[in-house]
């Protein structure tokens, strides 16, 4: 339907024309121009596209009036416009947070989880206009768009099952006479800062578990998806959260500046960041003066690894999953992918063959696979590591090219061999559809050419050796290992990295501590003799 609207201009002429028509200075002027009218009467519930922040159970506009346009990058055009916050309007809903704190640490477990489990509900009931919001904003297929909504939902199931379950120990004193307890309580207000790649599942991955801890949070959407998070403030409102427990600021050019109202703030205790190691080190040393507890979610370049004595069908599948998922636009992407010798061309064929047959395009257009990148700098770094392969000897097997026919944000699927260390690809994230494919003789070689790299996430490998999947499982520098299998996301299982991937984990059972303290209590002068009376 939304491809419908704008066949009126093709997506080159898009861009400018649609540009002058609007000259947003304010929330209301954006909403009477025709495309961000048509683009919200194309969801179900047109009320689920909201262009302004969510702060104490308010719907409000920056106080400067500033908002920032946000496109549709399949396109080019613009889909709407958000508040541009500023490091006042962040203070407003770090008091928010604040001031909700009191009330809502002291709800029983049971009683935020049902909150949680409403939340979750209305996210599965909305599924399709989440979705829809996901493809507009984030350029995903509309496939994966609904594949994220489960995902990002279920982060909200899991820590309502959490919620009611967060309690301490009791431990032996080595004094006599003394009784030690401890209480697991909320760390205080949370600063969230999540990135554009899973518009939904970054937030609710760090919402869910602080909301069960019994947190408040101060969520900063990312400049190039808000409309997203947006939508969840208004289903969280819908399921009875109360006011200022989850406020969300957006941000475009102030990004800087509420990123520091949140590391400097006192009153702040946590900051939970998803995104690159080079803003998650910065954020780092802005909040080393109030010493918050942290959790950092960075950059990976996984390695791939393909023995001579994989299922080369498994691998195959397993390696177009890991590589080209969200068009190689997730951390977890295998960035590197090495392959033994021995199997190295039949791969590489089957590999290319599979490849060939996906279909790029705007996410909502039937049969498309894989969408656009998400910028035009994204399509810079990807030109950038297919040319260096090049210059330096790599052969291209399908793919290599931009797709200006597209729009200015695609790019080929591209699978490249007779890669070599020293290329660009091999040290630095690509965070697009370029697979390279390395050759290497044996498994220490290998697992020294995985483990030279300064970030450590995610480590993939196919084997049917028993030994060596254990052997090479431990080895790996990462904090999350594939063997056999190239999808290793999952809310039950632990998410997060070593070395500068950050550290904290996401998720799971250990998901919850990240916004937990733990509190010793000593009981003196307990125990000793019956007494007679
Ligand atoms: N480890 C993980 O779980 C994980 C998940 C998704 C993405 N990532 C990483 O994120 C990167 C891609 O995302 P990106 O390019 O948007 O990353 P980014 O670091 O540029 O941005 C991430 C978030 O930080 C914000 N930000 C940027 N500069 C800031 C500043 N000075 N102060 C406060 N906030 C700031 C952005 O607005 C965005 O919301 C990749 O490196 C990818 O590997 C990691
Ligand atoms: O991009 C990083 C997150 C990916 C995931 O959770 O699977």
């Amino acid at each position: 339907m939304k491809r419908a609207l704008l066949t009126v201009l093709s997506p080159h002429a898009a861009r400018p024309a649609l540009r002058s028509q609007i000259q947003p200075t304010n929330h209301l002027r954006i909403m009477s121009t025709p495309t961000a009218r048509r683009h919200a009467h194309t969801l179900k519930d047109p009320s689920l596209f909201k262009q302004q922040c969510y702060i104490n159970g308010a719907w409000v506009d920056a106080k400067s009036g500033k908002t920032f346009e946000v496109e549709d990058p399949a396109t080019g055009t613009v889909i709407g416009t958000m508040p541009e916050m500023s490091k006042e309007d962040t203070q407003t809903a770090i008091d928010a947070a604040a001031a909700a704190l009191p009330a809502f640490r002291q709800l029983p477990g049971r009683q935020r989880a049902r909150m949680l489990h409403k939340w979750f509900q209305l996210m599965m009931e909305n599924q399709e206009d989440l979705a829809t919001l996901i493809m507009w904003e984030n350029g995903k297929a509309k496939g994966d768009a609904m594949g994220e909504v489960v995902y990002a939902a279920n982060f909200f199931e899991w820590f309502s099952e959490e919620a009611p379950r967060a309690g301490g120990d009791t431990i032996p004193a080595s004094t006599a006479g003394n009784r030690v307890f401890t209480i697991k309580q909320p760390v205080g207000v949370c600063g969230l800062i999540t990135p554009w790649n899973f518009p939904a599942a970054m937030i609710t991955r760090k919402i869910g578990p602080a909301l069960a801890a019994g947190c408040t949070v101060v969520a900063k959407s990312p400049g190039e998806t808000p409309f997203t998070a947006a939508a969840l403030a208004e289903l969280a409102h819908r399921a009875g959260i109360p006011p200022g427990v989850v406020n969300i600021v957006s941000s475009l050019k102030n990004t800087a500046e509420v990123g520091s109202a949140l590391t400097s703030s006192d009153i702040v205790k946590k900051v939970s960041f998803t995104g690159s190691t080079g803003v998650g080190k910065l954020l780092m040393k802005q909040s080393s003066d109030s010493l918050k507890k942290l959790s950092f979610e960075l950059g990976g370049n996984a390695p791939f690894i393909v023995f001579n004595d994989a299922d080369l069908d498994a691998a195959v599948a397993g390696a177009i999953a890991s590589k080209f998922r969200a068009s190689g636009q997730t951390c977890v992407c295998a960035n590197r992918l090495y392959v033994q010798s021995g199997i190295y061309d039949d791969f590489a064929k089957a590999f290319t063959e599979k490849v060939k047959q996906f279909k790029v395009g705007p996410g909502d257009q039937e049969g498309v696979t894989h969408g656009p990148l998400i910028h035009d700098r994204a399509v810079s770094k990807v030109k950038a590591h297919v040319a260096d392969a090049v210059k330096q000897g790599g052969k291209v097997l399908t793919g290599g090219e931009a797709m200006p026919d597209l729009g200015a944000n695609f790019f080929q699927p591209t699978v490249i061999r007779d890669m070599k260390p020293d290329m660009q690809l091999a040290s630095e994230e690509t965070f697009g559809p370029v697979a390279g494919l390395f050759s290497f003789e044996s498994e220490a070689e290998v697992v020294k050419h995985a483990n030279n790299a300064e970030v450590g996430l995610a480590g993939y490998f196919f084997s049917k050796d028993i030994q060596r999947c254990y052997r090479v499982a431990e080895a790996l520098e990462v904090g999350m290992v594939g063997v056999n299998t190239g999808l290793i996301s999952d809310v039950a299982a632990p998410f997060g990295g070593v070395k500068w991937s950050g550290f904290g984990r996401e998720g799971s059972k250990y998901g919850i501590a990240e916004y937990q303290i733990i509190k010793m209590v000593t009981l003196g002068g307990m125990g000793g003799d019956l007494q007679g009376s």
